[in-house]
């Protein structure tokens, strides 16, 4: 699914108006409508109090129509202007003054003013700011943030948490409401998967409003959002009179003494993915453990007892997995260089190896194109160097990316991946998956894909996607707490099934 930014939705709405030959007024009125049917599903004419807290925007004007259509239904509610600007849109005034026809005047609150009260079984609409927010808030606005978080209500955003810009981080965290869910129009938002604007909503979820088919699917949009339907035209199914060649040789190529499990976790992970053959090259004191523990895999191993000090191998892979648990020995950054001067297959890097390009830039100069990089948020920052912002760090690890012609893979709760000038956000995933190893079956899992022909950085979105789910299907048996890196690959087969299940509610209607 498309991520737009703000100016591509208030373009989509014009070509809607234009195109369905409405008025901006019906577009709203549909908008709320969709609010409405969404509140109403779940309230079925309970009468708890609903306080609408309304900006003197669209986004105000959306709060306006909803408020009318809960009284329509006899909802109990009380209605607030938040009166931040003299100024009014069109649409806001038309609907106020078909609220006041209702009977119902909402309160006027301005700067000094005393704050309502709201008890915390109560439920709040924010339709206080939207997609136009320019400028952060003034304090009394925030003071009211502040009052409604306190309240402990159960609080609905429309559109997008009040205070939350769409294109970059709030200085202040108190000036964002605190959403438990936001409703938002048509299109996810960018900020609902960013570390550091994703927090002001604990839930999301699309509205269809309608808006221009066409231009919706033609648009570019810098950044897309990866579910199921994207990864899945990707798959490339087995071929019945295909064999172990087919599949492609994957080489891990890390370990050192005390974490040659890293490598056992990649390996096994790859095997798990689909690649024909797995070699694992580590130091002398991961031949034994590899052997006896993961006997599909085969295992080259260096010179040194403890650590890699030459890369050398006498086997022609289609990809190398490189850099799990391999430390930073100087004998091991030695090899490292040595190792990209001649080499021309493709590369998965993560960990240790990231480590070593970034206290060796020259090295970065000799990654064959499209190598996939896989750094959490730390790697990232030794290899980009430090940002103000989610939305800086963005640019640089796309310019970081350009530079490189690398495949940047951002882990985090939404691991991004960034490549061309374009972030794809991975929707799979858990706390759970939160510990040591996880990013080493990772790595193991984009190198498998790799090995079976998939281009880099479709082995990249899919392996990230795949992973996430493997943790989510796993977790529904472990509890986050005991949601390790090993149960993860048990989880890989499950994850490949639920690509073609049919959804239980598609048999039900069927039936
Ligand atoms: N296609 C859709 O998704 C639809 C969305 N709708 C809703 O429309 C809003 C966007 O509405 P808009 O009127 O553009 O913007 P807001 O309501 O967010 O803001 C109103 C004005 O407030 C001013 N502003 C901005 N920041 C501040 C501030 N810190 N303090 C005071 N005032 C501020 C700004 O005007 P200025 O001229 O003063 O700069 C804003 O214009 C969208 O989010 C949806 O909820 C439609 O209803 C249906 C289609
Ligand atoms: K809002």
């Amino acid at each position: 699914m498309k991520i737009f930014a703000a100016e591509q939705i208030y373009a989509a709405d014009k070509t809607t108006i234009k195109k369905q030959n409405i008025t901006s007024d019906v577009l709203m009125e549909r908008a709320a409508t969709r609010l409405f049917e969404w509140l109403h599903l779940r309230l079925q004419g309970n009468p708890v109090k609903i306080h609408l807290f309304c900006g003197i925007g669209n986004n105000g004007g959306d709060g306006l129509v909803l408020a009318r259509q809960l009284k329509e239904e006899g909802y109990n509610i009380a209605v607030y202007v938040v009166r931040y600007s003299e100024k009014r849109s069109d649409d806001f005034s038309t609907n106020l003054e078909r609220l006041k026809k209702r009977e119902v005047t909402p309160d006027v609150l301005e700067e000094g003013d005393a704050l309502p009260t709201i008890s915390k079984d109560d439920i709040i609409v924010d339709a206080i700011f939207g997609l136009g927010l320019n400028r952060p808030p003034d304090d009394w606005v925030v003071a009211l943030f502040e009052h409604l978080h306190r309240s402990r209500a159960f609080t609905l955003s429309v559109d997008i948490p009040s205070g939350l810009f769409t294109d970059r981080v709030p200085s202040d965290k108190k000036a964002v409401v605190k959403a438990n869910h936001t409703l938002t129009f048509q299109v996810p938002k960018l900020v609902f998967f960013l570390p550091k604007t994703g927090i002001f909503t604990e839930n999301w979820e699309v509205l269809d409003i309608g808006l221009d088919q066409e231009f919706l699917s033609t648009a570019e949009t810098d950044y897309e959002l990866i579910g199921k339907n994207e990864v899945l035209a990707f798959y490339e199914p087995r071929k019945k009179y295909s064999h172990k060649g087919t599949y492609g040789h994957s080489l891990i190529i890390g370990g050192s003494y005390g974490k040659i499990g890293a490598v056992h976790l990649a390996a096994k992970a790859c095997l798990h993915t689909g690649s024909g053959l797995v070699t694992a090259y580590v130091p002398q004191c991961g031949y034994t453990p590899l052997q006896t523990n993961l006997p599909e895999a085969m295992v080259i191993t260096d010179a040194a007892e403890k650590h890699i000090s030459k890369i050398d191998f006498d086997i022609e892979p289609t990809v190398i997995g490189l850099g799990i648990g391999m430390g930073k020995d100087t004998k091991t950054v030695n090899a490292l260089g040595q190792f990209l001067d001649v080499n021309k297959t493709p590369l998965v890097i993560d960990a240790d190896a990231l480590n070593i390009l970034s206290e060796n830039e020259e090295f970065l100069d000799k990654l064959p194109p499209r190598s996939v990089l896989t750094p959490h948020p730390k790697e990232l920052e030794r290899l980009i160097g430090k940002w103000d912002g989610d939305f800086q760090k963005l640019e640089m690890a796309k310019s970081f990316s350009q530079k490189y012609d690398c495949v940047l893979v951002i882990k985090g709760s939404n691991t991004l991946t960034i490549y061309d000038g374009k972030g794809y956000v991975n929707t799979t995933g858990n706390p759970g998956m939160a510990t040591g190893g996880t990013g080493d079956v990772l790595t193991g899992m984009v190198t498998g894909l790799i090995a079976q022909g998939y281009p880099p950085l479709q082995a990249a979105i899919f392996g990230v996607y795949m992973h996430g789910e493997a943790g989510d299907t796993m977790v529904e048996d472990t509890g986050y707490q005991t949601l390790t890196a090993s149960k993860l690959i048990e989880g890989i087969g499950e994850a490949f099934l639920d690509l073609f299940a049919v959804d239980d509610d598609v048999l039900a209607d069927e039936e």
